[in-house]
């Protein structure tokens, strides 16, 4: 009688048991786990993936050609918990015939949400009147203090209006937001939806009260945001990241902010992750920084980690995945 073979599967980090109890009550995968919330080391990475038939990784995990080297011909699938893959070098994998799944859209919304957050936080300087309660500068009511902001009458510019740009647009427009500008690669149809303009992205950096930044990082997007960029900014414009720290210039960002040239900056994505504590970006009382928190509810997590495990499940069985990358 034929008996199946149990693969071997490596899982970069601890994930929610939503995905966890996928992979362990599947009968096709035997797991193994690197069992903490920090990220793998290099050489555990290595010697995990060693043989292995399947991969469930993390943003955070740099899947190379050595990795991939390691992990040998056996490798069938990579699935990583995230939408972005820019972290796996796509041109390794695909020469070794690998397959790839992610999880869009269970966190579109998410992430929408948290980038809405982010910019009233920034725009509205949030953190600093959290502070100034904290430490005893609130004395009155005072006229001129904290103010920032508002989104009402605004021009809004989103680089990069795919599922999560089109999501913050939804969310943004009932602010009372004026125009609605968008640039990237292609016209999209559904922007008729936010009632969205399609402009070059020089029009877009100097006619917005807002820029956020949604687009994915790849060769052309890489440092997209720099001190040329930054110039064109108005004066009292709001910018906002939520996609990829290595999208912005961050010395340039810095000069911006410091010197006025533009009025303030919310980043939940920075390069690098985590950003050193000693970073002078975290010196500024006009940039609020997140600890790439886009995705962060418990339920998207879990949600996440489901699709991951069965797009890794897919993969190992040679069938269709949920949510497939094609490449
Ligand atoms: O790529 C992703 O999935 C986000 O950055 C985090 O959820």
């Amino acid at each position: 009688m034929h008996t199946a073979q149990i693969m071997k599967v490596f899982v970069t980090r601890r994930i929610p048991q939503e995905g966890m109890k996928f992979l362990s009550q599947s009968g096709v995968c035997k797991v193994s786990l690197w069992d903490s919330d920090e990220p793998v080391p290099k050489e555990e990475l290595l010697k995990g993936v060693a043989g292995a038939h399947g991969l469930l990784c993390l943003l955070s995990d740099k899947i190379d050609a050595e990795v991939l080297d390691a992990a040998g011909p056996n490798l069938k699938v990579i699935s990583t918990l995230s939408v972005g893959f820019d972290h796996m070098a796509m041109d390794e994998i695909k020469k070794r015939g690998v397959r790839v799944g992610y999880t869009p859209d269970v966190l579109t919304d998410a992430t929408a949400e948290l980038t809405v957050a982010l910019l009233l936080a920034t725009a509205r300087r949030l953190p600093e009147g959290v502070m100034e309660v904290k430490n005893g500068g609130w004395s009155t009511w005072k006229p001129l203090w904290l103010c920032g902001y508002g989104l009402s009458g605004s021009t809004v510019g989103v680089i990069g209006l795919g599922r999560i740009g089109m999501a913050i647009a939804r969310r943004l427009k009932p602010f009372g937001v004026k125009r609605l500008l968008y640039s990237g690669r292609t016209v999209k149809s559904y922007a008729a939806e936010v009632v969205g303009e399609y402009v070059p992205l020089d029009t877009l950096v100097t006619d917005s009260d807002f820029v956020v930044v949604s687009c994915a990082l790849t060769p052309e997007t890489q440092g997209l945001c720099d001190k040329a960029f930054f110039s064109k900014m108005k004066n009292t414009a709001v910018f906002i990241n939520t996609s990829r720290g290595a999208v912005v210039n961050q010395e340039d960002l810095y000069w911006a902010l410091s010197s006025g040239q533009i009025a303030s900056a919310g980043l939940d994505v920075t390069s690098p992750e985590p950003l050193p504590t000693d970073h002078p970006l975290l010196t500024l009382k006009n940039c609020v920084v997140l600890p790439h928190i886009g995705s962060a509810t418990y339920s998207t997590r879990g949600i996440m980690a489901e699709l991951a495990a069965n797009n890794l499940l897919a993969g190992l069985q040679g069938t269709e995945m949920p949510s497939e990358l094609k490449f």
